[in-house]
C-alpha cells in the first residue's frame, strides 16, 4: 500500500470516529431539547399557578411582584438554554456533512511532539470535553494554516507570539460525512483545491470561502487595532468575501460583548443583498443588519421629497445629451455637493442660522393659527445666544408643549368638541367612562355629576385631537428645513467667489428648481440630511459598533464625514475598489477610499491585486481596460479567450446572441447574464428577446434572482458574478465618455467563465489598450 493509500485510509477512519462523536453529542443534546421543550410548555401553561397573586397591601403587592419576576426569569432562562442547545444541533448537523477542511501538524517550541489542528466551522472537543478534536478557524492557532506554508511558522495569542514549525499542511474535501478528496500542500493554500472551487458554476448566492482564505485576505479578516481598515482590492479579489468572514470572526473574537445587532453593512442594491445573505448563516452565525445607503437616506428624508436614487442621477447623465448646458450644469453640482467645501458652506450656514435666518412652520389646527412661524422664530432669537441651536430647539419645544396645553384648554368648551361628544358611539363613550373613573377613583355612585362628566369627555376628545401636534412638535416637525436648504442656495447664487465651483449661479438655479418641484437630487441627500442634524440634534447610532461599507468607491468625502457623525462610536471596514467607481461625484474624485480624507486618525490600508472570480484569459482582456490594470493579477485557471464581435445591424446583434445562449447553456453554464449600458437600453432588449427565450429583466428594486438568462444595467450587476457575461453594444458609439470607462470594466468584469462582446459598428475606445492577443475578433458582416 502506497503511503498515499494509507494517509487517505487513516484520514478517513478519523473522519468517521468524529461523525460517530458528532452523532452521539446530538442524541444527547436531542434528549435535553427535548426535554426543555417540556418544561417551557409546562411553565408558559402553568405560569399564573404559580404565582402568588395578593394585592391587598404594599408588602402583599410586592411579594406579588416578586414571584411574577422568578417565575419569568425562571421562563426566560429555559427558553435561552433552548435556544442555545438549538443552535449547538444546528452546528453539529453542519459539522457532520463536513466536519473539517483542513489539518496542520505543529511543532510548537520546546516541545517533543507536534500537535495535529484540524480545521472546521466551529469547534469540537471530545466526549470529555477535554481535547479539541476540531479547532475553530477563528481560533488564534487556525491563522497558521491561512498564514504560513509548511517550515518555520508563529502565530499570536493573548500571551504573546508562538513560534514553532508547521510539519504537515492538509485540505480535505468531504462531503456528506464522505472523504472525497484530500491535498497536501505546500506554498499557498492549496492551488488545486481553489481551483476546484473557483471552476464551479455561478451561484445566485455567495459562498463562504473559509476553507481556501488567502493569507492576504487573512490580513483583512483578522485585522485590529485600527479604527478605519480601508480595503483597495481589484475587481474578484475576493473584498467582500473576505468582509463577511471578517463579521464572522470578530464575532467569534468578541463573543460575549459583540453580536450581529452591532455590526452593519451598507451594500451596493438591494440584489447585492439577498445575493450575500447566506454565506454567515453557512458560518453558523447571524446576519448583521444589512441596507443600502438609499434606504438609510429615504427613511430619514420621509415624506418631506421625492427623493431622486442613486440610479436614477446614473440614468440621467448615462442617457443625456452629452455638452449640453443641463447636463454640464448637473454634472458640478453633482461633484460639488460631494466635497468637504460644500460641507464648509452649509457650516457656514448653519453659524448663520444661529444669529438669524430660521424658518419655521405655524402650529395649526383646525385651520387656526395656534403659533405662528414668527413667533416661535421671535422666541428662538430671544434665547441665550451661546447656546447651541440644538439645545435652544429642545428649549422651543418645551415652550410649544406648554403653549399646546394652554390651548387645549381653550379647546374644551367649543362647540365641535360638544357635537363630538354627542356623536360618540357608546364603545367609545364606555371606554372613556372607565378610564375616567379610573384617573379619578370615582365609584358609580359618586360618579353623578353630569357637568362633570361632560367636562371629562371633553378633555378627552381635545386631548386625542391634540395628540399628533403634540407628536409632531416633539419630533421637531415645526421646523422649516425644506425652506432652509432652499435658502441656502437663493441667498448664496449671486455670489461670486473663488470658493464656489464654475457655473455655480446655474447649480443654485437648477438645484432651487428642484426644490420649489418637491424634488430631492441624489446629490443632495446626503447634504440635506446632515442640515437636518446640525439643526435638530444629531440622530447618531450608537448601537452600531462596526460599519461595514462595501462598494467604497461610490461614496463622497462628505459621505465620509455624515458616516463619522452617523456612527460616533464605530470601527468602519470601507472596502472598495477605485476603478469600480461609476457615479460622477467618484470618478476621478476623492472617495472613501482614499487614506488622506482620514487625517490624523487610525487607518490601515490593505491592497489586493489577485483576482480570483474570471479565468485568466478573462482577467488578460480586463486590465486593460482601466488604468493601472498592469497590476491585477490573475489567478491561475484557464478557460477560452473572450470574444469580441463587430456587427452591422442590432437584427444581427440578436442573432447571434440568442445563437451563442444556446451554446453556453449546452456548455453546461446556468447563468448568462447579458449587460446593458442603461435600465432603458435593458428594456429595449428584453423585449427584443423575451418572445425567443425564458430570460429575466432586473430593475434597480429587484431582490433575488434565479439561475437563467438574465438582463441588466450594468450598475446594477457591481458585486454580483455570472457564468457567461454578454455586452450588448459594446461599441464606441455606446462606451466612449471617459466616465463610462469604469461602467465598462464594471460590466466586463462580472464574468467567471466566458465573456463575450457585441458591437454595434467599431468596438468601444476602451479596449485600444488591451493586449490584441487576449481576444479573438470577429466581424460579421450580415
Ligand atoms: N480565497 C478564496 N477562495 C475561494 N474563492 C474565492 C476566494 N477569494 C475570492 N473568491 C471568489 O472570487 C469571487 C469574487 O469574490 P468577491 O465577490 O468577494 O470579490 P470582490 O473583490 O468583492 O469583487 P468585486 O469588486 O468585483 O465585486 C467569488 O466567487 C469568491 O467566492
Amino acid at each position: 500500500m502506497t503511503e498515499k493509500n494509507k494517509n487517505w485510509i487513516v484520514e478517513e477512519e478519523r473522519i468517521n470516529q468524529i461523525k460517530n462523536v458528532i452523532l452521539s453529542k446530538m442524541e444527547s443534546l436531542k434528549g435535553n431539547t427535548g426535554d426543555l421543550k417540556g418544561d417551557i410548555i409546562d411553565l408558559r401553561n402553568t405560569f399564573w399557578d404559580d404565582v402568588k397573586v395578593n394585592l391587598d397591601g404594599s408588602d402583599e403587592i410586592s411579594e406579588t411582584y416578586l414571584s411574577i419576576k422568578q417565575q419569568a426569569e425562571l421562563l426566560s432562562e429555559r427558553e435561552r438554554s433552548h435556544r442555545l442547545f438549538h443552535k449547538q444541533l444546528k452546528t453539529l448537523s453542519r459539522l457532520k456533512d463536513s466536519p473539517y477542511f483542513g489539518r496542520i501538524d505543529f511543532l510548537e517550541e520546546g516541545e517533543k511532539v507536534s500537535e495535529q489542528i484540524y480545521l472546521g466551522i466551529s469547534s469540537l472537543m471530545d466526549e470529555n470535553d477535554e481535547q479539541f478534536l476540531i479547532y475553530d478557524w477563528r481560533a488564534p492557532i487556525s491563522s497558521l494554516y491561512y498564514d504560513f506554508s509548511p517550515g518555520k511558522a508563529h502565530y499570536e495569542t493573548m500571551d504573546g507570539t508562538v513560534e514553532g514549525e508547521m510539519e504537515l499542511k492538509r485540505q480535505f474535501i468531504v462531503r456528506q460525512g464522505n472523504l472525497k478528496a484530500m491535498f497536501d500542500t505546500g506554498v499557498t493554500i492549496g492551488d488545486d483545491l481553489l481551483k476546484e472551487v473557483l471552476s464551479n458554476q455561478s451561484d445566485n448566492q455567495m459562498k463562504s470561502i473559509v476553507a481556501t482564505i488567502q493569507k492576504e485576505q487573512n490580513q483583512i479578516i483578522r485585522s485590529e487595532g485600527k479604527y478605519y481598515l480601508i480595503v483597495q482590492g481589484s475587481a474578484g479579489s475576493g473584498k467582500t468575501s473576505a468582509a463577511l468572514q471578517r463579521v464572522a470572526y470578530l464575532l467569534y473574537r468578541y463573543r460575549g460583548t459583540l453580536s450581529s445587532d452591532n455590526i452593519m453593512l451598507f451594500s451596493p442594491n438591494p440584489l447585492f443583498n439577498s445575493y450575500v445573505s447566506t454565506v454567515l448563516p453557512e458560518l453558523g452565525e447571524e446576519n448583521m443588519e444589512q441596507t443600502t445607503f438609499q434606504e438609510y437616506l429615504v427613511n430619514r428624508i420621509g415624506d418631506k421629497f421625492t427623493v431622486e436614487d442613486a440610479f436614477s442621477q446614473m440614468e440621467f447623465l448615462l442617457t443625456s445629451q452629452e455638452q449640453s448646458r443641463e447636463f454640464e450644469t448637473r454634472l458640478a453640482g453633482i461633484r460639488y455637493k460631494a466635497s468637504l467645501e460644500f460641507k464648509d458652506l452649509i457650516d457656514k450656514y448653519i453659524e448663520l442660522l444661529s444669529e438669524e435666518g430660521l424658518r419655521f412652520r405655524d402650529l395649526r389646527f383646525k385651520g387656526r393659527v395656534l403659533v405662528s412661524s414668527v413667533e416661535i422664530s421671535n422666541y428662538f432669537y430671544s434665547l441665550n445666544k451661546n447656546s447651541s441651536i440644538q439645545s435652544r430647539m429642545m428649549d422651543v419645544v418645551d415652550w410649544l408643549l406648554k403653549e399646546l396645553r394652554t390651548e387645549e384648554k381653550k379647546e374644551q368648551n367649543k362647540d365641535w368638541v360638544i357635537e363630538e361628544a354627542e356623536l360618540m358611539s357608546p364603545e367609545d363613550h364606555l371606554k372613556i367612562y372607565k378610564k375616567l373613573q379610573k384617573q379619578t377613583r370615582f365609584t358609580e355612585d359618586t360618579f353623578d355629576d353630569f357637568e362633570r362628566e361632560q367636562r371629562l369627555i371633553a378633555k378627552v376628545i381635545v386631548k386625542r385631537y391634540f395628540k399628533p401636534l403634540n407628536e409632531s412638535v416633539k419630533s421637531l416637525r415645526f421646523i422649516d428645513l425644506e425652506s432652509m436648504y432652499l435658502d441656502l442656495f437663493v441667498q448664496n447664487k449671486d455670489n461670486d467667489s473663488a470658493t464656489y465651483p464654475q457655473d455655480w449661479k446655474g447649480i443654485c438655479n437648477q438645484t432651487i428648481n428642484r426644490l420649489k418641484d418637491g424634488t430631492l437630487a441624489f446629490e443632495d441627500t446626503t447634504p440635506f440630511i446632515y442640515l437636518q442634524d446640525q439643526l435638530e440634534g444629531q440622530k447618531s447610532n450608537t448601537m452600531i459598533r462596526h460599519l461595514f461599507i462595501d462598494e467604497a468607491q461610490d461614496y463622497s468625502p462628505f459621505q465620509l464625514a455624515f458616516f463619522k457623525q452617523l456612527f460616533p462610536k464605530s470601527r468602519m471596514t470601507i472596502l472598495g475598489d477605485v476603478n469600480q467607481a461609476i457615479f460622477a461625484h467618484s470618478i476621478s474624485s476623492p472617495t472613501l477610499l482614499s487614506t488622506e480624507l482620514y487625517k490624523d486618525e487610525k487607518v490601515e490600508k490593505i491592497t489586493l491585486t489577485q483576482s480570483y472570480r474570471s479565468t485568466k484569459e478573462i482577467i488578460e482582456f480586463t486590465k486593460g481596460i482601466v488604468s493601472g490594470g498592469e497590476e491585477i493579477k490573475p489567478f491561475n485557471r484557464a478557460g477560452s479567450k473572450p470574444t469580441v464581435l463587430e456587427l452591422e445591424s442590432s437584427a444581427s446583434m440578436r442573432e447571434v446572441i440568442l445563437d451563442k445562449i444556446k451554446a453556453l447553456k449546452d456548455a453546461g453554464h446556468e447563468t448568462v447574464a447579458i449587460i446593458c449600458k442603461t435600465a432603458t437600453e435593458s428594456e429595449e432588449v428584453y423585449k427584443e428577446l423575451n418572445s425567443e427565450i425564458t430570460i429575466k429583466l432586473m430593475k434597480k428594486n429587484t431582490s433575488t434572482f434565479d439561475k437563467g438568462v438574465l438582463i441588466l444595467p450594468a450598475y446594477l450587476a457591481k458585486g454580483i458574478e455570472f457564468d457567461a457575461v454578454l455586452i450588448w453594444d459594446a461599441s464606441d458609439t455606446n462606451y466612449h465618455k471617459e466616465y463610462e470607462r469604469n461602467l465598462f470594466y464594471v460590466a466586463c468584469t462580472r464574468a467567471m467563465h466566458e465573456l463575450h462582446l457585441y458591437s454595434l459598428g467599431k468596438m468601444s475606445r476602451f479596449i485600444a489598450n488591451t493586449s490584441t492577443t487576449s481576444y479573438d475578433l470577429v466581424e460579421v458582416r450580415v
